[in-house]
């Protein structure tokens, strides 16, 4: 009968032990036999013993640096092994999460599966080390006569292969998608202190997905698919010798979703988002530093680029005037033009965008919006710099019935075939129409709504909330082709001075 794990484990420590007895022998046993008789436990034990051990300490060998793999195994037990345990324990762990941490608790052994495999986990607590040196240990928790928790990991040796070239591979894989997903991402923008340069952030959540973001469904599907081919790129960008780095320009007027897209890219991708204010930028060295200060996994941002390579241009010109940008209010000062070669340039940018400094840092994406395609100068735009030009347009009958969806939580309606008709008439922006659906735009009607819910007291709550909703949106929608049709009756009047 084969023995348990238990059994070879008791095994084990009785041999220990053994081999310990053997090592204190007095002085008159033979030196030689002492140390033949020590050396041949362990190789018995070897023999005789079918299961191998890993230990997988929570702090490295220097002791004050934790070992992620520990993390990767906690992570690891807890997606898969849990329902089988029965000592848990539970800990309140992100503050922003509702919801406690279940783990193992100490001593718990669970076993797992894995490609016909057993697996037996246990989280071993700290555990008294021998008595000798002494070491002064400033770690809480970690005296200095302890060692560290560890996870034992025990499997058959005829599986060793496979727990090492795949099993912990693969706990290492999914840990590091999983805490891709759970990180708090970030968002980070320049600010200049004592005429220095540096990223400053703040946690970074935007609420838009891709799933809610209207326009063309070939083209968002083109884009997400786009991004994901991306993220997964690594192998070919090497392959190619390529950075491993993509351009998006987005394009369009104000109010079609240009930022709300870099926000359900930075969603779909898990990654932190640099906004890189060119104005603040002394120059070119000090666009380098910050450049090289961001990390990977990131979408570098430059908004109103157009708005921005005015004063690049004008820069370069060496021109010493003060320009005033109406559509963006941009301010753009250029000094002296004997000092050019101290402000950013345009070259200055591009070095990084696909220069020679592009190859510093991996995984990068590169967004620039502009409302002004035609103001920007043709190198900056060139193919294979920016990847992908991607139009952000007017909001169109596709477009809004994704709003709709988003908003108002319905696909179809009666006034759907004229709100249509209408955004084929008028150039309306997604912003625009997004507004109208907002539950406040209802605000005048308002009252009927509450009249109405005042009148059904005492309906059951579901229907009351079905029927409120209908109103809600029957008053979003009658509200949107009202302004829809005092845009067309404007864009038709003629102008004052064409009618003299
Ligand atoms: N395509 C869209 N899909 C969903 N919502 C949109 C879309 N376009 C605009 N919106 C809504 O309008 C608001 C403004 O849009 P956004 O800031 O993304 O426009 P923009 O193109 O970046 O404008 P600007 O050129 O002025 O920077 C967003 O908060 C969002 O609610
Ligand atoms: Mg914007």
């Amino acid at each position: 009968m084969a023995l348990s794990v238990e059994k070879w484990v008791g095994f084990g420590s009785a041999m220990a032990g053994f081999g310990l007895l053997w090592s204190r022998m007095p002085e008159h046993v033979h030196d030689e036999a002492r140390h033949i008789i020590s050396s041949l436990v362990p190789m018995l034990m070897s023999c005789f013993n079918p299961y191998e051990q890993i230990s997988i300490s929570e702090y490295g060998d220097e002791r004050f640096r934790r070992n992620k793999m520990f993390d990767a195994v906690s992570t690891y037990l807890r997606s898969t092994c849990l329902d089988v345990a029965s000592n848990l324990k539970a800990e309140l762990g992100d503050k922003s999460k509702d919801d406690p941490l279940i783990s193992l608790d100490e001593d718990q052994e669970v076993v797992d599966n894995f490609d016909g495999a057993r697996m037996w986990w246990r989280l071993c607590p700290k555990s008294a080390k021998k008595k000798g040196a002494t070491i002064i240990s400033l770690l809480p928790g970690d005296s200095d006569d302890e060692h560290p928790r560890c996870y034992r990991l025990v499997f058959h040796k005829r599986h060793r292969k496979l727990v090492l070239d795949s099993y912990l591979p693969r706990i290492v894989r999914q840990w590091r998608e999983q805490t891709a997903t759970d990180r708090q991402r970030l968002l980070f923008t320049n600010h200049s202190q004592q005429g220095k340069s540096h990223w400053i952030n703040v946690p970074y959540n935007p609420p838009a997905k891709f799933d809610m973001l209207a326009m063309d469904h070939s083209k968002k599907v083109e884009i997400m698919e786009d991004l994901m081919a991306f993220r997964e790129a690594k192998a070919y960008h090497s392959k190619v010798g390529k950075a491993w780095k993509r351009g998006y320009l987005l394009y369009g007027p104000p109010g079609t979703g240009k930022s709300t897209m870099i926000g359900a890219m930075a969603n779909l991708l898990g990654y932190d988002v640099y906004d890189l204010d060119l104005t603040s930028i002394k120059d070119n060295a000090e666009l380098r530093k910050l450049f090289l200060d961001t990390t990977d996994k990131s979408i570098i941002v430059i908004e109103d680029i157009d708005a921005i390579e005015v004063e690049l241009t004008t820069k370069r010109k060496g021109k010493e005037a003060v320009q005033e940008n109406s559509d963006k209010r941009t301010v753009v000062e250029v000094r002296d033009k004997t000092k050019d070669h101290g402000k950013v340039t345009l070259s200055g940018l591009l070095s990084f965008v696909d220069g020679l400094w592009s190859a510093c840092g991996s995984e990068r994406i590169f967004v620039f919006t502009t409302n002004h395609l035609d103001r920007l100068d043709p190198a900056l735009i060139r193919r294979g710099r920016m990847d992908r030009h991607i139009e952000m347009s007017y909001c169109r009958f596709e477009a809004f019935k994704m709003l709709a969806k988003s908003y108002l939580g319905i696909t179809e309606h009666s006034l759907f075939g004229e709100i249509g008709q209408l955004l084929d008439e008028i150039d309306t922006t997604p912003a625009d129409v997004a507004d109208n659906l907002m539950l406040r735009a209802r605000g005048k009607r308002g009252g009927e709504i509450d009249r109405l819910l005042d009148e059904m007291n005492g309906a059951p709550a579901d229907h009351m909330l079905r029927v409120k909703r209908r109103r809600e949106a029957d008053a979003c929608l009658a509200g949107l082709v009202e302004t829809l049709k005092k845009a067309k009756m404007k864009s038709a009047t003629p102008p004052m001075d064409s009618m003299e």
